[in-house]
């Protein structure tokens, strides 16, 4: 930190830069805690319940940091699985844990939006599952080339949402007519 703020030609020891370094690092430890936690673990905890067809959690709020520059980026996330015939589902939080837990490290949208389905399919086995973010970089709205509004959207579709048009276009259906 010392060498960083040396870098952009601040004093270190100027009053009120003083406790930055132990200050950014609790912040940085809370905003990457997603690095030291599995999230396979996150979906430990399911329970049977005989609904076979879509499950869709909209506007998780999402926070992460890009892993290019260390800026934020923000928005929402939408997550949506189909149960298997076992009718395996999870509590709907967990969608949200999930999303969390991702977003709490240096990520780039696309990667993180495709780890949330693959840990869906991977622990739920689910007949599909469908992750849709919705998200605007700070690195191209408060510097480079500053364009506040712009919006990225990703998605990552996985099983019978991929292969089924009907399936898939019900699931962007409700993720488009909400509100
Ligand atoms: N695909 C993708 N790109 C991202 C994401 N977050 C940031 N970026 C981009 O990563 C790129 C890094 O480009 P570089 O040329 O290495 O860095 P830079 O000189 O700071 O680029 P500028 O932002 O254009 O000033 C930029 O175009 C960013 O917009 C993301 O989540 N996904």
């Amino acid at each position: 930190m010392r060498e960083l703020l040396l870098a952009v030609g601040e004093d270190p020891d100027r009053t009120g830069l003083r406790d930055t370094p132990a200050r950014v690092a609790r912040a940085y430890r809370e905003m990457f805690a997603g690095l030291y936690e599995e999230p396979d673990h996150v979906l430990d905890r399911t329970f049977d319940e005989s609904h076979q067809e879509l499950v869709l959690v909209t506007d998780i709020p999402l926070y992460s940091c890009c892993e290019h520059h260390l800026v934020p980026f923000h928005g929402v996330a939408h997550v949506g699985y189909i149960p298997n015939s076992q009718g395996r589902v999870t509590g709907l939080s967990k969608l949200a844990r999930l999303v969390d837990l991702y977003a709490k490290r240096p990520q780039v949208q696309e990667r993180l939006t495709s780890q949330v389905a693959d840990a869906l399919m991977r622990k739920l086995q689910p007949r599909g599952a469908i992750v849709v973010i919705e998200a605007e970089h700070l690195c191209m709205a408060m510097r480079g080339i500053r364009k506040p509004g712009a919006r990225t959207t990703t998605s990552a579709v996985r099983g019978m949402l991929q292969t089924s048009a009907t399936s898939r276009a019900e699931a962007i259906e409700l993720i488009r007519s909400r509100r």
